[in-house]
Order: C-alpha cells, then structure tokens, then sequence
C-alpha cells in the first residue's frame, strides 16, 4: 500500500514514517496541503494521512481540492484520514464533512495503527480489484464480441470526439463505409458460422490497414470499427486526401488479398469489399450529413460493379 503522509512536523513524520514502513507499506511525503494536491495525480496513493493545521494550505481545504480532481475521474475515491491532536467529536465531524474517511490521533497507539492499516490496505486491495474489473467491463462495453472492433455505441462517441476536434481546428476528415459484397450469398452458400468467421477475417484486415497506415505516419488516429452486421465504418480524422484514397483503395485490395473463397461473389471467386466515402478539407456541417454522404458513395460502388472505392 502506498501511503501519502501530508504533514510539516518533522517529528511527526519521522515516527509516522518509521512505524509505517516497518509494517511493509510505502511512504510518500508531502510538507503541507498545496504540496499534497500537486504530487496527488501522479503519486496516486493508495490512503491519504493528513494533517489539519499546516502552513500554506490546510488538510481541509487540501482534502476539498483532491476531491475535485478525483471528480474529474470515474469511480475515484482515495480514503484519506486526518491526523490530529484533537481527539474531539468536533473535529472527527468537520474531518469527515471536509471530505475525509476517519480520524486518528497522531499519537494513536501501536496496535490501533496497525490495525487501522491493515483495514485501509484491505480497502485498497478491494480498490484495485475493482479497477481491473472495471476497466474489463469497459472493454467488453467497447468492442464488438464477433470481431473484437469498437462496436457501434463506442464509435459513435469517438467519432464525435473526432468530429468536433476537427471542426475546432479547422482540420480535414474523412469517414469511410465498407460493406461486405454479396454476403446474404455467402451465408447460404457456406453457412452463418462460416459467414462469422469471415466476418471476423474482414475486420482483422480492415483493422490492420486503418492501425498501419497510423504506424506509417500517413495518417495519425484513424480506427475502424463494426458499425453492424457485414458493414464497417473506418474514421480518418486529420489526415490528407491523399491518405484518406490510399485507405480506401488499400481496404478493398487487403480483404481481396484475404482470399476466403466466396464461388457467389460474381467473378472474382473470393470475399471482397465495397467502399464508399466522403473527405473534407476543412471539417464544417453536420457529422449525420457525412455519413449520408459516405453512405451513398458505398450506394454507388455497388451499382458500379463491387470490389472497388468511391471517394
Ligand atoms: N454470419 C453472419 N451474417 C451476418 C451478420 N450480420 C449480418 N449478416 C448477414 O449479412 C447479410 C447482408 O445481406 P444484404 O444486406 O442483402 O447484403 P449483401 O448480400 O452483402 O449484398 P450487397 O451488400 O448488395 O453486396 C445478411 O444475410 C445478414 O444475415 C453476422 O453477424 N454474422
């Protein structure tokens, strides 16, 4: 457990930090309430100890400017007990209406501290249980359980998020639709499972093409994701024209190069790929107005033939 000690007694934390560590937890020092606020973020301790009464800022008011930062935070909350000399119903009352968790004597005995630890490290191993957990759940909230893209829910607030940066930024933005051609065909020829499986394969490569033309530096945030059934929805934000076309021609050419058999998919005998796509200069409009407009590029590849962009 890694503990912040906030308090500008030397003595104080010359015991404090003693006896903490002789029972294995790790001590962070900080001299008073400002200095604890700043080291906070990226101490991320595990319990806080605060003093009340310090120079510059005291534990109060420290203990108010930590619970905002962590309200800035999902599912934030660090336990931190003041430390004073005032044993009094009175302070353990404004201790925990100021934000804190308990109260404790600076000169608590021994086994009380020990004790009193042992339960806040309990509470930090629950804590940090809890923040695997949850950040699994995220992940499974995120992502599509077919082809492990973000699903829907989660592209659509990632492409606002992109949306609006780039319309504060006067920056370009390009949206691409796939759509896997003749699918209705493939699943009655070969089966639904089968059709999971290509689906699983097509969004790999249309994954792997949006990660690597990132890792190339031609473009810097595109992602991919399942936007439904045998349709895909690729969002290049910030990149040139010239990045968004090599995208799109670069998903058709890797989902052919896939080769998964498909004898009803006209001449070509394999699985391939529509694309349709819109690219702005200048982000400004509507984001609904750019899906439609994508949407009917995905129309017109279809209508011209399949296997092939329009952008
Ligand atoms: N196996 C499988 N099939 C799916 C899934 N989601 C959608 N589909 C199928 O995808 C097919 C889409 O068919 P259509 O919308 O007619 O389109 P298409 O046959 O691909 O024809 P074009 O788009 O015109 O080339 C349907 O048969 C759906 O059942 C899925 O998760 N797994």
């Amino acid at each position: 457990m890694k503990i912040l000690l906030v308090d500008d007694a030397r003595s104080v934390v010359q015991v404090m930090t003693s006896r903490l560590n002789s029972y294995g937890y790790e001590v962070v020092h900080a001299e008073n309430g400002q200095k604890a606020v700043e080291v906070f973020p990226a101490v991320c301790p595990d319990l806080i100890l605060m003093d009340i009464e310090m120079p510059v800022m005291n534990g109060f008011v420290a203990t108010n400017q930590i619970r905002a930062i962590e309200a800035t935070q999902e599912w934030a909350w660090t336990p931190i007990i003041f430390l004073t000399s005032s044993d009094t119903v009175q302070n353990l009352i404004t201790a925990i209406e100021a934000g804190g968790d308990d109260f404790m004597s600076k000169f608590v005995p021994e086994p009380v501290l020990q004790a009193k630890m042992q339960a806040m490290s309990r509470i930090a191993g629950l804590r940090q249980r809890l923040a695997v957990a949850n950040a699994k759940l995220q992940n499974i909230a995120d992502h599509d359980g077919l082809t492990g893209l973000l699903n829907r829910r989660s592209m659509d607030r990632k492409v606002d998020h992109a949306w609006s940066t780039a319309l504060h930024g006067g920056d370009s933005f390009g949206l691409l639709m796939l759509d896997i051609d003749n699918f209705k065909k493939y699943n009655d020829h070969y089966g639904h499972q089968a059709g999971d499986d290509c689906l699983k394969m097509v969004a790999k490569a249309v994954e792997y093409v949006a990660h690597s033309t990132n890792t190339q530096g031609l473009t810097a945030n595109a992602f991919a994701a399942r936007y439904g059934g045998e349709e895909f929805a690729v969002t290049i934000p910030g990149a040139s024209y010239a990045a968004y076309e090599h995208v799109s021609h670069a998903i058709v050419q890797a989902v052919h190069d896939l080769s998964i058999p498909h004898e009803k998919n006209s001449e070509w005998g394999v699985t391939t790929i529509s694309v349709g796509g819109t690219w702005l200069e200048a982000a400004n409009g509507e984001i609904k107005q750019v899906f439609r407009l994508a949407d009917e590029k995905l129309y017109m590849a279809k209508e011209r033939g399949r296997n092939r962009a329009e952008v």
